[in-house]
């Protein structure tokens, strides 16, 4: 299950504001990744790119092997099925109940009838935490619940690509956990490719098998999750470790006056690299690699702290027993 899409040689402008002049990467099929970057690096414009609603100046995209700028309109209608996509508010209607929310693509685009259609309604309400908030009104609930019927909607056609806009904005830390949480488990359960673009380097540092950083009209990288975390790249080390010091500016990057003055400092020490989320009932996702086993295949030394959780424990030496049950991550 999943779908993987490949982007190749991708092109966008705005007028005269080019967004990238040549993108390309694989997000693999079936593992949770993660695009993060400054703003205006054009990650929403990417994953509407993907579905088709934005067409790239020149260059790919493959998802299952079609080429998606180059489908018809009747062809695009069929691709976007295999997508589930949760914008950044749920984008619910606000006069419809949470029920007839989610209810609303299985009535638009499959002849179910209504006792199929309520059997799937309340199988992805339970699956995301909402059962028994059938009649209330977006208005009536948190943003954390509207987030969650607006994933449980992204569900209903069983897609295999789920995209997520900046699923943990306007979440507290708490809300943001049991999301992240929320898309392993999901990702266990149903093997979709999860595409994730957040700003939150918390959600970046635990959840995605790759994470990837847009930046200066490009893809700086993209890459298994350790890697990416204990790079030394100036503009990756930068955004992952929250600094002021690097190429990214305030409002755009900076110039060769703006380094100079920040002198020959060297990159900061990348910041523990911390264990990655577990699906909450001990199974072992398709996507999961062992903690620290990137490092070891390229020869490099996790940053000091790396792998221990907040009980002390060790996850490079304990991966055996976590994996083979006893083990309920928070
Ligand atoms: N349809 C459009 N027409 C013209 N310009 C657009 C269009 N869509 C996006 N843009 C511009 O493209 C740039 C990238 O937009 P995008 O929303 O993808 O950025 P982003 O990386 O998701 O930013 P943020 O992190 O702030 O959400 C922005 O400058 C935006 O104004």
């Amino acid at each position: 299950m999943g779908i993987e899409i490949r982007v190749d040689g991708l092109k966008k402008a705005f007028g005269r504001q080019t967004i990238w002049e040549d993108v390309s990467f694989t997000i693999p099929a079936g593992e949770i990744s993660a695009l993060l970057g400054p703003s205006g690096t054009g990650k929403s414009v990417f994953l509407k790119n993907l579905v088709g609603l934005l067409r790239p100046d020149r260059g790919h995209v493959y998802v299952g092997g079609r080429d998606v700028p180059r489908l018809r309109e009747n062809e695009l209608y069929d691709l976007r099925r295999q997508f589930g996509v949760l914008f950044q508010d749920g984008a619910l209607f606000g006069s419809m109940n949470i029920y007839d929310n989610i209810a609303f693509p299985l009535r638009e685009h499959t002849r179910k009838g209504e006792a199929e259609i309520k059997r799937i309604v309340l199988e992805k309400m339970e699956m995301v935490g909402l059962t028994g908030a059938e009649d209330k009104l977006p208005g009536e609930i948190s943003g954390g619940m509207k987030k969650r019927a607006g994933l449980a909607r992204a569900l209903v056609l069983d897609p295999e690509i789920i995209l997520a806009d900046e699923p943990d904005s306007g979440l507290d830390p708490v809300r943001t956990a049991y999301l992240n949480q929320l898309f392993v488990d999901l990702n266990t359960d149903l093997g979709a490719t999860f595409l994730i673009v957040t700003h939150d380097i918390g959600t970046a540092r635990v959840l995605p098998d790759n994470l990837g950083l847009l930046f200066r009209r490009g893809l700086v990288m993209f890459g298994p999750r350790e890697m990416v975390l204990s790079s030394t790249h100036p503009a990756v080390n930068q955004f992952f470790n929250a600094r002021r010091q690097g190429p990214i500016g305030m409002a755009e990057e900076k110039d060769q006056a703006q380094l100079d003055d920040e002198g020959d400092a060297p990159p900061a020490m990348p910041a523990p690299i911390q264990p990655q989320l577990m699906p909450s009932d001990g199974r072992t996702r398709p996507g999961m690699r062992r903690p620290g086993q990137w490092l070891h295949e390229h020869g490099v030394t996790a940053p000091p702290g790396s792998f221990i959780d907040d009980e002390g424990r060790n996850w490079l030496t304990d991966w055996d027993r976590l994996t083979t049950g006893g083990h309920r991550p928070r």
